[in-house]
């Protein structure tokens, strides 16, 4: 392998995949991302070697024929809208980004510009766990209740498509909950260090006791890279953290670390379709490539908030 498409570079999971190739690799990258609201070239804050990275700022709907001018190894698709709650707003960018985006990747692969695909998505497309179930396998079915995790799931449908019509060499990887620096402060984590370091109010919502498996963001991409390089066409492979928690445990632990008053918890009507419970059994990905996750979640948390804190007082 030798040069690499990744699709949303500048946003948060993209923005670390880079640099973790640029820094335990010798690939080439080319980054193309259109710089929404949720992409930023600050997140590309390390060293970018001129002869090994270079920056599109592009929509994936409409990629120059200068992106082009060379056969990639692989894509990887990190172009997404993410925010669940935005998708129960206005859902129409997320099937435009998310499903038409993906759609014109898989073009690219059966025009013969990359060799191969693999698809970042998510544990959400598998629904809620039911009582008593531990967690989700490849094999269960996709039950995606909210805009955004219908946008990802009907994306998964069209890749497995393409692999079961025409052979193109596809491949899924679907992670639990990121957390890490440079994450967008609409997420749970990042609003509410940022929150509590303000001492304003930390909206929980319902009664705080949804659980998500919480991963940190390095693993994911060493998980990802994993998959790309050693991946089979065709499999969906699912990485998690093994570390469910409740809502409610994360910011009470959020808190704690910053010595800040749980009076600061509030809790609000619960989001709409609230999916309960998330949790991946990451077997598969494990036995086939070896991957498991190396940071704990309060190594994890530590640096996350530390690097909060570095980045506010920068900025003041
Ligand atoms: C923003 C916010 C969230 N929450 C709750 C809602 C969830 O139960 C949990 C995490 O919410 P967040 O929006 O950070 O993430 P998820 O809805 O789990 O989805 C995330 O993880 C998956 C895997 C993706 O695929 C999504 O792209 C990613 O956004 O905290 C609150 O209680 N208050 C808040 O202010």
């Amino acid at each position: 392998m030798k040069d690499i498409l990744v699709t949303g570079g500048a946003g948060f999971i993209g923005s670390h995949f880079i640099e973790y190739l640029l820094q335990t690799t010798e690939l080439r990258v080319t980054n193309v991302d259109v710089l929404t609201y949720a992409g930023n070239l600050r997140n590309l804050d390390f060293e970018l070697p001129d002869h090994r990275y270079r920056f599109f700022q592009e929509d994936i709907h409409q990629m120059s024929e200068e992106v082009f001018d060379r056969t990639y190894d692989c894509i990887v698709n990190f172009a997404a809208e993410t925010h669940v709650d935005r998708s129960i707003e206005e859902a129409e960018p997320f099937l435009h980004t998310n499903i038409l985006g993906t759609f014109q990747l898989i073009q690219k692969v059966m025009e013969g510009k990359a060799r191969k695909l693999l698809q970042v998505s998510t544990d959400e497309v598998y629904g809620s766990l039911d009582e008593g179930e531990a967690a989700f396998t490849e094999s269960h079915p996709l039950m995606a209740n909210n805009p955004y995790s219908a946008s990802k799931a009907s994306a998964d449908l069209l890749v497995r498509s393409y692999f079961q019509t025409y052979k193109l060499p596809l491949l899924i990887t679907r992670c639990s909950n990121n957390y890490g620096p440079k994450q967008h402060p609409e997420k749970l984590i990042p609003k509410t260090i940022e929150k509590a370091m303000r001492n304003e109010a930390i909206p929980i919502y319902g009664e705080g006791k949804n659980i998500r498996d919480w991963l940190y963001v390095e693993d994911h991409c060493r998980a990802i890279y994993s998959v790309m390089q050693a991946g089979q066409p065709g499999e969906v492979y699912n990485i998690g953290g093994h570390c469910e928690k409740s809502n409610l445990e994360i910011v009470n632990m959020i808190l704690e670390y910053l010595g800040k008053s749980k009076t600061l918890i509030t809790f609000v009507p619960d989001r709409l379709g609230h999916d309960f419970h998330y949790a991946m059994n990451w077997t598969k990905v494990h036995e086939a490539l070896g991957w498991e996750p190396r940071v704990s979640f309060e190594e994890g948390i530590a640096k996350t908030i530390e690097w909060t804190l570095e980045k506010t007082m920068n900025r003041n």
